[in-house]
């Protein structure tokens, strides 16, 4: 990737637009607020001038209600080959999409696993993707040549590419970040009338599960209005726990010897359940990052072949964690290496034996 326009200049436009610069990719930026695109290009992040011709990839990085309006917009104007946004939710955006006439071959959306509760580009580092997950979404009608332009991108910003379906990763991230925001934005709402000598104690615990409180609110309604199903299908699971706790509580306070006990039991069931959970998180407690295992496929050099093995993977819903591509110089044809979870790589390798592809073994 010699050039990139970053539609939209804020934490995460900028972000990936410094990442790019400072690897010797000539990056445009536009923003709707010419203010901030002046800022990320004195921030190093590029050049605010517009491009002459098409530039390789243009990354739309404006807020989630805006992304549908702001890639087609890109697309009418034809100022790139492959076009690529970073919004938050993924299946009602290709509805939008779809809805809006989008070209889908050279279109794919993707989502950066890593941001802060701060907007704009002040806030904007080259490092922030670093070793970060960055869901790929592709589907069968994606153009290999945009999902090697997104996997650039990727390798450009050190992340790891995740390939997942649009809803699994609504579903996802639901779980993994909608809901934590919503439970940190209610903790928080809690101090809005507390009395003072009880805020003055706050400490680490309550900082830590208040920072992202502070984000934005408008981006979040965004979020949440894009993805309302998943995001109460948990909270309602949490709703439960919730309520099983307040009784626990009150039977703590009882007389009733077994009552007593059976509230200990309960709580002690919930305190324990949540040290597996937060046990699970990766990367955190110094545990090693997750090992996966390795499917080698042989692909030809024809157009959508990487978004049909992808497809493949995904209707026997293996995710796949990471991918690389060796090209054999001077052949039609080369490997691609599909990381998985260690225990779906069987299956993985079957079921696409089963599809026709051939497979590399290790
Ligand atoms: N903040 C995060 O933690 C995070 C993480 C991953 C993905 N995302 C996604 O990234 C996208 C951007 O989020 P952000 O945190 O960088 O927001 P931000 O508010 O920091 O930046 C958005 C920028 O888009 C500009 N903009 C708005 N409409 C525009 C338009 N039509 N054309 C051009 N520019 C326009 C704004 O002026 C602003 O500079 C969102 O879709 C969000 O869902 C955010
Ligand atoms: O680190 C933070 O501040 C974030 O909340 C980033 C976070 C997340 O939940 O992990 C928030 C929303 C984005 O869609 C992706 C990343």
């Amino acid at each position: 990737m010699r050039t990139a326009l970053v539609i939209g200049t804020g934490l995460i436009g900028t972000s990936a637009a410094l990442a790019l610069a400072a690897r010797g990719v000539r990056v445009h930026l536009r923003d709707h607020d010419p203010e901030r695109a002046r800022t990320a290009a004195a921030l190093g992040a590029g050049t605010d001038r517009d491009p002459e011709g098409r530039v390789d990839l243009a990354l739309v990085a404006v807020p989630p209600a805006r992304v549908a309006e702001a890639v087609l917009e890109a697309q009418r104007q034809d100022v790139a080959r492959g076009y690529l946004d970073v919004g938050s939710v993924k299946g009602s955006l290709r509805g939008d999409l779809r809805a809006g006439g989008c070209d889908p071959a050279s279109y794919l959306g993707t989502h950066p696993m890593a941001g802060s509760e701060k907007s704009g580009p002040l806030a904007a580092t080259a490092d922030l993707f670093e070793g970060r997950p960055w869901v790929l979404t592709p589907t069968t009608e994606t153009d290999t040549e945009v999902l090697n332009l997104a996997l650039e991108l990727v390798a450009l910003c050190r992340a790891v590419p995740v390939v997942m379906d649009a809803d699994a990763h609504d579903r996802a991230v639901a779980l993994v970040s909608h809901t934590p925001q919503l439970l940190s934005s209610m903790v928080a709402a809690r101090l809005e009338k507390a009395d003072e000598t009880a805020v003055r104690l706050c400490g680490q615990g309550i900082r830590d599960v208040t920072r992202i409180a502070a984000s934005d609110s408008a981006m979040w309604l965004d979020i949440l209005a894009a993805n309302p199903g998943p995001v109460a299908d948990v909270l309602e699971e949490l709703a439960a726990d919730l309520e099983g706790t307040v009784q626990a509580l009150r039977g703590l306070q009882s007389a009733d010897e077994e009552k007593h006990g059976n509230s200990s039991l309960a709580l002690a069931n919930v305190l324990t359940r949540g040290r597996e959970g937060s046990a699970r998180v990766p990367g955190k407690h110094g545990q090693a990052p997750a090992t996966y295992e390795t499917v080698a496929v042989l692909i030809s050099d024809r157009p959508g072949e990487l978004a049909r093995i992808f497809a493949d993977a995904g209707a026997v819903g293996v995710n796949i964690e990471d991918v690389r591509i060796e090209h054999a110089t001077g052949q039609q044809a080369g490997h691609v290496q599909l990381m998985v979870e260690s225990g779906a790589a069987q299956s993985l390798a079957t079921a696409l034996r089963e599809r026709g592809w051939a497979l590399r073994t290790q």
